[in-house]
């Protein structure tokens, strides 16, 4: 087990009961390190939450170890509880009472809370200080939430889908507030099925399908494991290769070409050489490459690869 890191999982599975039983979560190997933001990612159903509420102590592991900040976070609770935020979909709020009534409430359970107002300030809840949560749109419950996961100060945050639900403004100004707490050294486990969210915060992430982890690594690395893609119409004095007439494209090993009328695609593992191979083919021959493009591969694409999916991708 990874001693450095503060969130670790060593073939975790989550099983739910009854007959046939459920296998949510399948052997997950993880380990976040401090200070790290570290995304789930998943489509519906892939077992983002179930493992999330094993990650975070909130129910025990059918098998495999979880530790939190060296501690098995569920039957040592009492030992991480003040050390760890825990936001999750299902609020389960008192209706009744008011923002600041609930904020006060759960900072009556905690040995040094932010204050109230601050905290809600934060999540941009202030103006909503005395309504009732019942009068709470989804989106404010969702940042109430957040709220109280971060009320405590917690060195260790679990945030399950917390921009869910939110407009673009809410959504950046979530983002924002993670970044903040990131760069005061907090350490950040989040779900999200928005690939957008991952690309924008996660130092790292898993993807999960049907309960396993089928790819691991930040951002870039996840979206490297796809070929990088040029683009551009092929000029008049071009053609493909073997063509009896004029310009032959270069030979490009590991390159696959695809030729729609004039408009080339060159699908490559090694974006730098075969743009330089290409550049220096059409300086060669003075040629002019029209609408010519170069780019990487996304995170979207990589996810669609690796997931074999695109179910409930919001991009
Ligand atoms: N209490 C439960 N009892 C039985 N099966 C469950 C239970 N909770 C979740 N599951 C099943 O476990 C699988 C994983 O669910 P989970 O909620 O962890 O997925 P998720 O990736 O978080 O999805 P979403 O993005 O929709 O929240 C699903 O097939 C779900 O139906």
């Amino acid at each position: 087990m990874d001693q450095s890191a503060v969130i670790t999982a060593e073939r975790l599975t989550r099983r739910f009961g009854g007959r046939p039983g459920h296998d949510a979560v399948r052997g997950i190997d993880l380990a976040v390190r401090r200070g790290e933001l570290f995304a789930l990612l998943g489509t519906n159903g892939a077992g983002k939450t179930s493992a999330l509420e094993v990650l975070a102590g909130l129910a025990q592991p059918t098998s495999g170890t979880v530790r939190v900040l060296g501690q098995d976070p569920f039957r040592s609770r009492r030992l991480v509880r003040s050390r760890i935020g825990i936001m999750l979909q299902s609020r389960g709020f008192a209706a009744d009472l008011t923002v600041a009534e609930t904020v006060s409430t759960w900072a009556g359970t905690l040995t040094s809370p932010r204050p109230v107002d601050e905290v809600l300030e934060l999540v941009g809840l202030l103006t909503r200080r005395n309504v009732r949560v019942r009068q709470l749109s989804g989106g404010e419950q969702q940042r109430l939430g957040l709220a109280l996961a971060i009320l405590g100060k917690p060195e260790v945050l679990f945030l399950d889908e917390p921009t869910a639900g939110l407009d673009p403004a809410a959504r950046k100004q979530t983002w924002a507030l993670i970044s903040d707490l990131l760069l005061s050294g907090t350490t950040v486990l989040l779900t999200t099925h928005q690939l957008i969210e991952a690309s924008a915060l996660a130092d790292r992430l898993a993807i999960l399908r049907h309960g396993r982890i089928v790819g691991l690594g930040t951002p870039e690395q996840l979206a490297a494991t796809r070929p990088a893609r040029i683009t551009f119409h092929l000029p008049t004095a071009a053609s493909p290769p073997h063509h009896p007439t004029s310009t032959p494209l270069p030979h490009l090993p590991q390159v696959v070409a695809t030729i729609n009328d004039s408009f080339v695609t060159l699908e490559t593992p090694d974006l730098q050489s075969t743009l330089t191979e290409v550049l220096a083919w059409a300086r060669d021959n003075n040629l002019h490459l029209h609408d010519l493009t170069a780019r990487p591969a996304s995170l979207e694409e990589a996810f669609l690869a690796i997931t074999g999916s695109s179910e409930e991708v919001a991009a």
